[in-house]
Formats: C-alpha cells, structure tokens, sequence
C-alpha cells in the first residue's frame, strides 16, 4: 500500500552487527570441540545445512568423527525467516546408529536464533547432543553445548556470507 513503511528484514531489526572471520570462526569451532569432546564420543555428526557444514567439517575432524550426514533445512530467505521445509532428511543409515533416536549422535550448526530450525531436528533426534557455535538467548535453551552467546538484538555475519570491502572513517558518519 502507498506510504505504507517496508516490512524490515531479520538483519535489519536486529540492529546490531557482529561480523566473524574465518580465524575467529574456526578458533570458536576449535574451543567447542573442546566442550564436546568431554561429552562424547559420537557415532556421527549430523550437519544442518547450510551453516552448520563449515563448523560440522571442523569438529569432526577434530574429534576423528568420519560419518557425516546432512539434514537439509531452508527457512531464511537471505534475511527473513519464513516456512520451515525439510528438503532432505537425516537417512537411515544414520538414524539407525542413533538408536532410532540419535542416542550419540551429534547435530551440528552455526548458530540458534529464534530456535525454530533446532526445535525441528531436536524432534526428529530427541537424544542426539546439538551443538551450535553461537546461541541468542530465544534459542538458547534448546542447545546443548555452545560457545559464545550474543544479543537477540544482534545480527552474526559469516564469512562465507562476506566480503572485504571499504569501510569509511567513524567521523564520516560510519557506524
Ligand atoms: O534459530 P532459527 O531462527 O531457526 O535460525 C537459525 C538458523 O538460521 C540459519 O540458517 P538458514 O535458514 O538461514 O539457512 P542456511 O543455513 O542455508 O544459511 C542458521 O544457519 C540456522 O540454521
Ligand atoms: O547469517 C545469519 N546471521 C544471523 O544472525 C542469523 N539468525 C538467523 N539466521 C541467521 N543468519
Ligand atoms: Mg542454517
């Protein structure tokens, strides 16, 4: 409708910006399987695709976990959370080493936000530990095991979302 504000996206209500880099990002990724290596050993990693697959790469390399499956989830249209759809589902295979129920399994992703994406896998793997490498606090108790928590008021940028680019000088008015 004319005159009518634009509906803001997810980014752009969030206010605040926390950009990771690939360093920061794998140093986060180290320090959680720090975590999770007291709680294991995990017959597979399940990744929820797509953010949780550089972090499920890196912890399971580093817990010497070879099978990997994915669970595939698409919700957040660049930056606004829609529908929930389960494009592939975790196979059989994998199910069957959880017990039927994800008894030690271990479901990784990159971050919990609202929690929507997490509560779906949660219910189709009620006793498989969840990690995530950062948590804002709606999604919070639905994780396990995380590493750092921000503000629900906060936006988190990967670096495979990103790109270097100029930035002008704070008295220019930059943020
Ligand atoms: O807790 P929630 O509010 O559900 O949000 C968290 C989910 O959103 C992002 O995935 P996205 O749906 O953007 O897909 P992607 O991983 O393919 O980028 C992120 O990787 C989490 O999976
Ligand atoms: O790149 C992202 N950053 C976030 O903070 C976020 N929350 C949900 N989905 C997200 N994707
Ligand atoms: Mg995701």
């Amino acid at each position: 409708m004319a005159g009518e504000a634009p509906e803001l996206s997810a980014q752009e209500r969030a206010g605040k910006a926390f950009p990771v880099s690939w360093d920061q990002f794998h140093r986060d990724c180290r320090a959680l399987t720090w975590r999770l290596n007291e709680v294991g050993p995990f017959h597979a990693v399940i990744a929820i695709t797509r953010g949780g697959l550089v972090p499920a790469a890196i912890v399971a390399r580093e817990l010497g976990v070879r099978i990997i499956d994915t669970v595939c989830i698409a919700s957040y249209d660049h930056n606004k959370q829609g529908e929930l759809q389960v494009l592939k589902g975790i196979s059989e295979a994998t199910m069957a080493l959880g017990g039927g129920t994800g008894k030690g399994l271990l479901i990784v992703d990159d971050l919990v936000d609202t929690g929507k994406t997490g509560r779906m896998v949660r219910e189709m793997l009620p006793d498989a530990h969840f990690a995530t490498v950062y948590a804002k606090p709606m999604g919070r108790p639905l994780v396990d095991t995380f590493i750092t928590e921000v503000s629900q008021d906060t936006w988190i940028f990967f670096p495979w979302d990103t790109a270097l680019s100029y930035h002008p000088p704070l008295r220019d008015g930059a943020a």
